[in-house]
């Protein structure tokens, strides 16, 4: 970040933490806590998952800083093209749950979920495919499966004509080598990588070994618009911003960070705010016809007290800024 950080308590004073409960449970959670921060430049969200820890979780901090504090870039294009995103649901829920989207174009399907088998994947994008015929259908395995299992899940799935697969195994050679054992069985299907990117020290290693296709890139677990456009930047892969399943704040921040890629070959993964049952505005920023509009949010007083998680929760939630601030004051990211 290239501007000062503020100090903790200006921090402190203009936030609020919020929990918001979820239409569909996703990655486990059935709840999404976030802290908003109020600055000159409208909010900000802090919103890292609760069990990571501050050396990861200060780059979070850093991106709802960013957002209120900083101008968002100059955007150039006044909407995102999107993807619905379809929890591990059984098969006979599909139908239901991607109703919540209007006249998705894209989809995003989880797959290799702790407890489901390699069927009830298969059967989840097959009824995805019958429902959608014309769609583009990607899947996300949050690195579920081991090396074998993945060539072979990838091997099946692809019958189903899939844009690519994120994130299949762990690591950055993991993602390597099963794209060439589906290549040497004459599989062309891409590969993204999405933890390999912002879970790794350096972001940029997945690009300089050729292990993907292309880098999935989120705004706040990577440290904020600015961090982000660098490594977009020099990177030698296509790049597709998804969310972090933030509140409409950060999605906002998100969708900022997407209109200002000069390329953007990828519907992004931004119309997360339809998984949520509540959000902190009366106007969410959600997708209409597959596109997300560009626009701040400014949370609403009466939302943002009907979603005040308790005494707590919220001091839990200062505790944590004031651990990530420590790290960010201290140099943790270079450019803060
Ligand atoms: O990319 C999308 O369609 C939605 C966002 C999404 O999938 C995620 C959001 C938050 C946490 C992650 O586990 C998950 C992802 O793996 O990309
Ligand atoms: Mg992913």
């Amino acid at each position: 970040m290239s501007l000062q950080l503020p100090s903790l308590e200006e921090i402190l004073e203009n936030s609020h933490v919020v929990r918001l409960p979820m239409r569909v449970k996703f990655r486990g959670v059935t709840e999404r806590e976030a802290l908003l921060i109020k600055g000159p430049t409208g909010w900000g969200e802090f919103s890292a998952f609760l069990e990571y820890e501050p050396a990861e979780a200060c780059k979070w901090l850093a991106a709802g800083i960013e957002a209120a504090y900083q101008p968002f870039p100059k955007p150039l294009r006044s909407s995102i093209p999107v993807n619905a995103t379809l929890p591990a649901v059984p098969a006979d829920q599909v139908g239901r749950v991607l109703e919540n989207y209007d006249a998705p174009h894209t989809i995003k399907i989880k797959v290799a979920e702790k407890g489901q088998s390699l069927a009830e994947d298969v059967a989840r994008v097959a009824e995805t495919r019958r429902l959608y015929p014309q769609a583009a259908l990607r899947v996300d395995a949050n690195m579920g499966w081991d090396i074998p299992t993945a060539v072979e899940a990838l091997e099946r799935l692809s019958g189903f004509d899939l844009q690519y697969a994120e994130q299949p195994v762990p690591g950055i050679t993991g993602l390597a080598q099963v794209r060439e054992q589906l290549r040497a069985r004459g599989i062309g299907l891409k590969i993204a990588a999405d933890e390999a990117v912002r879970k790794h020290t350096d972001p940029l290693e997945v690009s300089r070994l050729g292990a993907a296709d292309l880098m999935v890139i989120k705004a706040q677990p990577l440290g904020g618009i600015q961090a982000v456009l660098d490594i977009a930047k020099q990177a030698q892969l296509d790049v597709v911003v998804s969310s972090a399943l933030d509140t409409s704040v950060g999605l906002a921040q998100a969708a900022a960070l997407a209109s200002a890629l000069p390329e953007l070959p990828y519907a992004c993964g931004l119309s997360t705010g339809t998984l949520l049952a509540q959000d902190v505005t009366g106007q969410p920023l959600l997708a209409a016809a597959g596109y997300l509009p560009v626009r701040r949010v400014e949370p609403e007083m009466d939302h943002l007290k009907r979603l005040d998680p308790g005494e707590q929760r919220t001091a839990w939630w200062r505790e944590r800024v004031a651990r990530c601030y420590e790290l960010l004051a201290a140099g943790a990211i270079e450019r803060c």
